[in-house]
């Protein structure tokens, strides 16, 4: 690994959506969605997105390495896990995030809304504050109307560049 003290993550997951399921979104439950996520998971596509983000920016892999989507033990999970150990991990190595960035893409409903409530979910599961986190929605224009995709990008710094930031 090179010895610059900043790396840039990457993220990119979809999911199927069907009636009968939850729309969790970055820790969030969309309320009056018509239509949730198919997955092991809970579904939860911007936490895997910021996890993935996570590990991909320290060449860690991704999340289902570590949370295989065969394991029983998975099914039905509170995606906060997942991010909760991708943010250990990287923490370990000795590496913060600085600011993350995360698209949504989805037809229905209308995310604006909670576009606030969402940010400051994913920022308190990552420890920065509500403007450090970035998220923007999409419409599919139609392309699409049965998937959620999501994709976000992080940018982590080695915890010793980072003031006031213990990496603890
Ligand atoms: N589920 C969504 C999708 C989009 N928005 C907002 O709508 C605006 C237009 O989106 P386009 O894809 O047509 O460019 C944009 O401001 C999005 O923030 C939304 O709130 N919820
Ligand atoms: C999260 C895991 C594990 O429960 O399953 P899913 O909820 O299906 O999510 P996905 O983004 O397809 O891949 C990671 C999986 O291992």
């Amino acid at each position: 690994m090179s010895s610059w003290p900043f790396r840039v993550g990457f993220g990119e997951d979809a999911h199927r959506l069907e009636a009968g399921r939850r729309l969790v979104l970055g820790g969030v439950p969309i309320p009056h969605a018509e239509l949730g996520a198919a997955a092991h998971s809970d579904g939860d596509a911007v936490l895997h997105v910021v996890a993935d983000a996570l590990l991909s920016g320290l060449a860690l892999g991704d999340i289902g390495q570590y949370f295989p989507d065969t394991d029983a033990q998975w099914r039905g999970m509170d995606s906060r896990l997942i991010v909760q150990r991708a943010l250990a991990l990287v923490r370990e190595r000795g590496w913060v995030p600085v600011n993350v960035a995360v698209v949504v893409t989805l037809d229905r409903p209308k995310l604006g809304p909670l576009r606030a409530e969402i940010a400051r979910s994913v920022a308190a599961l990552l420890g920065l504050p509500e403007g450090d986190v970035g998220v923007s929605f999409k419409t599919s224009e139609g392309l699409a109307p049965l998937h959620v995709q999501t994709r976000a990008t992080v940018l982590l710094a080695r915890a010793e560049a980072a003031p006031g930031v213990s990496g603890e």
